[in-house]
């Protein structure tokens, strides 16, 4: 990992250097990091994000449809093979996910699975926000949405989970 840098030298970074270090603050979506890039400087880190979320609401309902198809399931094959992004590996252990009994873990896989047949992407709840009792708790919920108030339902998850990765990057006293 990088050590805590502050929104001046984020600001003074090359496009390559930037692109590495923010490259995975959206679930292998660097399109995101790479289209901020043209937002800099940034006045602080509320700001970064601010931008982050600006460009991330403009795109087209396939679009945000796209970076949720990013996301690994929680608790899924990748999380089993050791095959997740250091950042969602550590989020889901975190969340006690790689700890589950089997019946939770059994739930989970058939509420995922049907979570994704009924809305066309994996069901995406920011694991560091959330235990597993609530994460269960809110997909067998959110299950329940209509697909119009579930996608942008789920981008808020993005949000919130690149914020929380962004703030192990960039020094900063926000609070979530
Ligand atoms: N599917 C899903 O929510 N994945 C994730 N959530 C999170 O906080 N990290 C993830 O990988």
């Amino acid at each position: 990992m990088f050590a805590m840098i502050a929104i001046g030298e984020v600001n003074s970074l090359s496009y390559e250097d930037f692109l590495e270090i923010f490259g995975n603050v959206v679930e292998k979506c660097p399109l995101v990091t790479a289209a901020v890039w043209s937002a800099r400087p940034f006045a602080t880190l509320a700001d970064m994000e601010a931008r982050i979320a600006e460009f991330i609401d403009s795109l087209p309902a396939a679009g945000k449809a796209g970076i949720l198809r990013c996301h690994p399931d929680l608790a899924g094959r990748d999380l089993q093979s050791g095959t997740l992004t250091a950042e969602s590996e550590q989020e889901q252990v975190a969340a006690g996910l790689r700890s589950l009994e089997p019946a939770d873990a059994t739930r989970l896989r058939r509420l995922n699975l049907q979570y994704k047949e009924r809305f066309g992407y994996p069901f995406v709840i920011c694991a560091g926000l959330n235990d597993r009792a609530a994460i269960l708790r809110q997909l067998a919920e959110r299950f329940a949405n209509e697909p119009q108030r579930e996608l942008p339902l789920a981008i808020e998850e993005v949000k919130k989970i690149c914020c929380l990765r962004l703030r192990r990057i960039v020094a900063s006293d926000i609070k979530l």
